[in-house]
């Protein structure tokens, strides 16, 4: 199973690239495409899941190119776009049964795989309740139980943890962390933990280029010596800002403790700390030329 592009770029106007020169290669696991607003990772996703082509290169699905003959994907894709509209009369078993029947699903092996895929989501309890009751994270997990029905290959998520609060946040991770045996998972955010407590590899994507495409751990080891935490006078915060990346505050009643991403040790005082995945992102970012 493998999904690869070659020199993969998206124009859009003269002097526009929404991406340019990607190479990429996915095997099955979980992958985290990152990177900040406008990085290019809804432009990637959308010539992954055939909606868009690319202007130059190519994109190979297990060996076949997705743009000559994008039904290689399409059949066996499974997507969560952003913005998941459901029917609010629906049951949630009604709304997933409806989607096996789109999905051409026999009404034995839709109740069957129905079932796991309610219990995988920890929504079985609430199948019968319609889904205009349902919270935005119990959204989210029906929208991933609808992009799993036909057991896809290829999974695509796109910000599926955007507007939940942190409980469902976690719920969500776990959900996808389950979904990931055998099969490609592409999961877009710009949400660190996400990435963090789920990923095989991190693609870093930031403006329309690829950064690094590696593993979570070799990212923050790169970033091993380079994180800091020191207290600052209130007022020298926005100096501190100026010169660093700063990773997060704590304030403090004699100050306020900031974490950044430097080359050097930033003050005498500064205390050399573990490097998290969020610090890696931001030295990365950075480096890519923000
Ligand atoms: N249809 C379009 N026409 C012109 N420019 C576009 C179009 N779509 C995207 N872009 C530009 O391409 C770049 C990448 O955008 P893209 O939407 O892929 O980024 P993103 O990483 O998905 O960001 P976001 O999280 O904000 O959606 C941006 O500079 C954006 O302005």
């Amino acid at each position: 199973m493998k999904l690869r592009l070659e020199n993969i770029g998206k124009q859009y106007a003269k002097d526009v690239w929404g991406v340019r020169e990607i190479d990429l290669e996915l095997e099955a696991g979980i992958h985290g495409l990152l990177g900040p607003n406008g990085a290019g990772k809804s432009t990637l996703m959308r010539i992954l899941t055939t909606v868009s082509k690319p202007t130059t290169g190519t994109a190979h699905w297990n060996g076949t190119d997705i743009v000559e003959t994008p039904s290689v994907v399409r059949d066996g894709l499974g997507y969560l776009p952003q913005s998941f509209g459901v029917y609010p009369d629906l049951t949630a078993e009604e709304f997933l049964e409806y989607i096996a029947a789109l999905r051409g699903l026999d009404g034995e092996t839709a109740d069957a795989r129905i079932d796991e895929l309610l219990a995988l989501t920890n929504l079985e309890h609430v199948r019968g309740d319609k889904l205009r009751t349902f919270s935005g994270g119990m959204r989210q997990r029906v929208g991933i139980a609808q992009a799993l029905v036909n057991d896809p290959e290829l999974l695509i998520v796109d910000e599926p943890t955007v507007g939940l609060d942190p409980e469902e946040r976690v719920r969500f991770r776990n959900v996808i962390s389950s979904t990931a045996n055998d099969r490609v998972v592409v999961l877009s955010t710009h949400i660190v933990p996400d990435v963090e407590a789920t990923a095989n590899t991190v693609a870093l994507l930031d403006d329309g280029t690829l950064v690094t495409h590696t593993d979570p751990e070799t990212l923050v080891e790169a970033t091993d010596g380079k994180v800091y935490e020191y207290l600052v006078p209130r007022d020298d915060l926005e100096r501190v800002r100026e010169r660093y990346q700063v990773s997060s505050t704590v304030q403090q009643a004699d100050g306020v403790s900031v974490r950044v991403i430097a080359d050097e040790r930033p003050a005498p005082d500064a205390t050399p700390v573990t490097p998290t995945l969020e610090d890696a992102y931001l030295h990365r970012i950075e480096r890519g030329g923000v």
